[in-house]
């Protein structure tokens, strides 16, 4: 038996997962690490703290089940997506905080950005809108704002990397500076059509292009872990973004295939085949996957809160002590009693894209309760994810007939009953939720000769349970007008 071993590093934790041939879980690991919160709407993370959570848990689900790393046959990686790592070549050591995507401390360069009317030249290259959520303005902020980063970023001192980047070199002892092609397209320094480093973007964000990994594809061997590291050298074979790996173990192989991961945030991917297709209604072009030369492109609508906001009842205003208990909060009450609850903590992405949305409670009377809140807050991830989904079908000329789910949220069946209900289509939990960590063992399985080919990967999803819409039309009319007039209110808060 050959055995993957997944590593996926999401925002709020690392986890690692041992798969066996057929897709199960054989043994696994968790770890959360450190939130860091310098000034509203900037957020850091250590990248040491990212490191030691990530090898701790590999670690401990090869010793769990005292699998011999011998049968490892491959690593993947899946993380989460356009975090900027910048790190001394020589000592490996991080030069400062990571900046996590969920920071707006860029907000002012993409001003500038937009000002300039550059909307369409980096959508044509990137297939992104201008937002601080993308790695390129958070680069550029470093450099100009640590002394004397940008010199040593020049003289070839200083790499950068998205998560992905600095765990392979840190698990190759710093020979393979490199990423995948996913999270490359997360940069908005990618040309995704000609799948290069673009020259025009990085000398407008003043970004040395010494410091920028080679990009390989998803699955194929980028390096080696040191023998040190897991006792002998294990093939990295697989690597994406978080949210296409997750694409990728819910098995969307085909054009018009959807899934929705409810994490942190809220990210829909549909699988457009090999077409890049460019959006106008804010959602994403993105790159699926690239295996051997074929490349499949996604559009993606990427909510920035979504379980975040359950974490935020529990740690923010302690209306619950553990998450597991806003189920119990959520199901007290037969509906939310009028009250909407716009999660835009820190603005809003697909499809209004706005930085100056801040989080709104409305509708609120004497009779609201905290069970209100906790089901407003809960129906807030459907609503979110019912605006990306409307805006998808509308650019893509794709009528849903179901939508696979995934992600920490959807424990909740109270949640996946009111989206399918919302959507209209039949709402579908895989047995194997851990899909990130799947994707990412597929994609190292599929170099490495663990599996023949996609057919035989997709014949490992399996059903968990599905939801059937149970809403009348004009019930999810009448939702549906509410959540936008909440939405227009939370919209515009912030002034320049
Ligand atoms: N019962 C629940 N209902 C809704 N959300 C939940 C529940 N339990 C946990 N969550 C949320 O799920 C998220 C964790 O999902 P996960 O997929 O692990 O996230 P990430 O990969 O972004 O770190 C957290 O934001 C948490 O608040
Ligand atoms: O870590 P997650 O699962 O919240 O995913 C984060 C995304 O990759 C951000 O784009």
């Amino acid at each position: 038996m050959k055995y993957l071993l997944a590593l996926d590093q999401g925002t709020t934790s690392s986890r690692a997962i041992v798969f066996d041939e057929q897709g199960h879980a054989v043994s696994s690991a968790q770890q959360e690490f450190e939130q860091i919160f310098p000034s509203p709407g900037h957020v850091e993370h250590n990248p040491e703290a990212i490191w030691k959570s990530q090898i701790e848990t590999a670690k401990e689900a090869l010793d769990t089940n005292a699998i011999p790393d011998s049968e490892i046959a491959a690593i993947g990686i899946a993380n989460q997506r356009e975090t900027v790592v910048l790190w001394d070549k020589k000592s490996g050591q991080p030069v400062c905080n990571a900046v996590v995507w969920q920071s707006r401390i860029t907000d002012p360069i993409c001003k500038r950005l937009k000002a300039d009317q550059l909307d369409s030249f980096i959508r044509e290259k990137t297939g992104l809108v201008i937002d601080a959520y993308f790695s390129g303005t958070k680069i550029q902020y470093l450099l100009d704002n640590i002394s004397g980063l940008r010199r040593r970023a020049e003289q070839g001192e200083i790499l950068f990397g998205t998560v992905d980047s600095f765990l392979i070199w840190r698990l190759t002892n710093g020979r393979v500076h490199a990423t995948d092609v996913t999270n490359a397209s997360r940069t908005m320094l990618f040309n995704i059509h000609t799948q290069e480093w673009d020259r025009e973007l990085l000398d407008l964000l003043k970004i040395p292009e010494c410091m920028l990994p080679e990009v390989m594809p998803s699955s194929g061997i980028i390096g080696h872990s040191d023998p040190s590291i897991f006792g002998r050298e294990i093939p990295i074979a697989g690597c994406a973004g978080d949210q296409q790996a997750a694409t990728f173990g819910q098995a969307c192989f085909s054009p018009g295939d959807a899934k929705n991961t409810y994490g942190t945030g809220c990210f829909m991917l549909l699988n457009t085949g090999e077409q890049a297709v460019t959006s106008q209604l804010g959602l994403l072009t993105t790159i699926g996957w690239k295996i051997g030369k074929t490349t499949t492109y996604c559009l993606e609508g990427s909510v920035f809160i979504a379980g975040a906001v359950v974490q935020w009842l529990r740690d923010g205003i302690g209306i619950i002590e553990e998450s597991a208990q806003v189920t119990q909060l959520c199901d007290s009450v037969h509906d939310n009693g009028g009250v909407y609850f716009v999660p835009a903590f820190v603005g809003l992405g697909t499809p209004y894209w706005d930085s100056s949305a801040r989080g709104t409670i409305i509708g609120i009377t004497r009779g609201t309760t905290s069970g209100h809140i906790a089901r407003a807050a809960i129906q807030s991830m459907a609503f979110q994810s019912m605006d990306v989904l409307d805006a998808m079908q509308q650019e893509s000329g794709v009528k849903l007939t179901r939508l696979k789910v995934d992600g920490g949220a959807t424990v909740n069946n109270s949640l996946l009953s009111f989206q399918a209900g919302l959507l209209g289509v039949p709402v579908l939990r895989p047995q194997i939720q851990e899909t990130t960590a799947l994707g990412a063992a597929f994609l190292a399985g599929l170099a490495t000769g663990v599996y023949a080919d996609m057919d035989e990967i997709a014949e490992h999803w399996t059903l968990d349970r599905e939801f059937q819409p149970a809403m009348s039309v004009n019930q999810r009319e009448n939702l549906s007008a509410d959540w936008h007039h909440a939405v227009r209110a939370a919209r515009g808060w912030i002034r320049d």
